[in-house]
């Protein structure tokens, strides 16, 4: 897909030095629906093919949320995510694309990342955000998991008490809370989240790019075997999540009731 065919994203090459992907599905809050997640796929494909490209920052239009995860009101009206290019919901390769791509990430959280949203900035090499920005997971709450990279990994990041506490508890945590954590790198004020992102990816493209290349692959050996359990996991989630449990989440955050999840205890 050529990037002037993008409706949910936008992906403009900045000062020939770095790639900017931002969400722009504001009517949904940033949420993404299969055509997002293809859209996504393809412009970190073009920025790793990109020479300019020395670094790829990942943000959202607006000052309200990153990026809320699946589109639950489509996943509530039809059980799904809607049209894709291949006819597959492909958020597990989105997740691999953004470990692969041989360039650092930096995640630009310019509002809530919550559910799937806040993988996308976990699995990101780095994050700033932005002094107004909150963090959550929120799977087991509209039927959901991510029992792969979005739980593993996040425990590589935050620590095992705090990864089981953001998945059990499921409250939303301040950036403050969240650079305490080490689950983002620095906070700043809103109007410098773009500007810090792009100072960094311009620090970034004054490296040598083979040794970074090395550098994010050896990173990510050490963690690659959880893709082996991310694969198991949405195997699993996409069996659970068009369910009753897993619709029964679904339906509540589209209806705006608690959902009621005790039959299936
Ligand atoms: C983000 C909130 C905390 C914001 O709360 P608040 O500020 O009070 O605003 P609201 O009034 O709730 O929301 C405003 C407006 O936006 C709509 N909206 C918000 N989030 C979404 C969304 N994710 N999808 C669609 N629409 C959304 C909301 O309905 C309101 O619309 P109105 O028309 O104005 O009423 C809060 O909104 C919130 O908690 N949102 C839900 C976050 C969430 O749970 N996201 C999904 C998590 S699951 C996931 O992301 C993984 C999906 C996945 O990877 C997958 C893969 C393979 C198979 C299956 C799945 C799967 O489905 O799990």
């Amino acid at each position: 897909m050529r990037p002037e065919e993008f409706t949910d994203i936008r992906y403009v090459v900045e000062e020939d030095n770095h790639a900017v992907i931002t969400i722009d599905r504001q009517e949904r809050m940033n949420s993404f629906r299969g055509r997002t997640v293809d859209e996504l796929i393809s412009a970190f494909k073009h920025a790793w093919a990109d020479r300019r490209v020395a670094a790829v920052v990942l943000t959202a239009a607006g000052e309200r949320a990153f990026c809320t995860g699946g589109d639950v009101k489509e996943r509530a009206e039809t059980g799904g995510y809607g049209e894709t290019e291949w006819g597959t919901f492909e958020i597990e390769r989105l997740h691999r694309i953004i470990r692969d791509v041989p360039k650092p990430v930096i995640a630009a959280v310019n509002g809530i990342a919550i559910g799937g949203g806040h993988v996308l900035h976990v699995l990101c090499d780095l994050t700033v955000a932005a002094e107004h920005a909150t963090f959550a997971q929120s799977g087991p709450r509209v039927g959901s998991f991510d029992a792969g990279f979005g739980s593993a990994y996040l425990a590589r990041v935050v620590g095992e008490k705090r990864a089981r506490q953001i998945w059990f508890l499921l409250d939303r945590y301040d950036a403050a809370t969240a650079e305490r954590w080490g689950l983002v790198n620095e906070v700043v004020p809103a109007d410098r989240l773009l500007d810090t992102a792009r100072a960094w990816a311009r620090k970034i493209g004054s490296y040598s790019p083979t040794a970074l290349r090395f550098l994010k692959h050896s990173f990510n050996a050490d963690s690659d075997h959880l893709g082996g359990i991310s694969h198991l996991a949405f195997d699993g989630l996409a069996l659970f999540a068009e369910g009753e449990e897993g619709m029964e989440g679904a339906r509540a955050f589209a209806e705006k009731r608690p959902p009621d999840f005790r039959r299936f205890r």
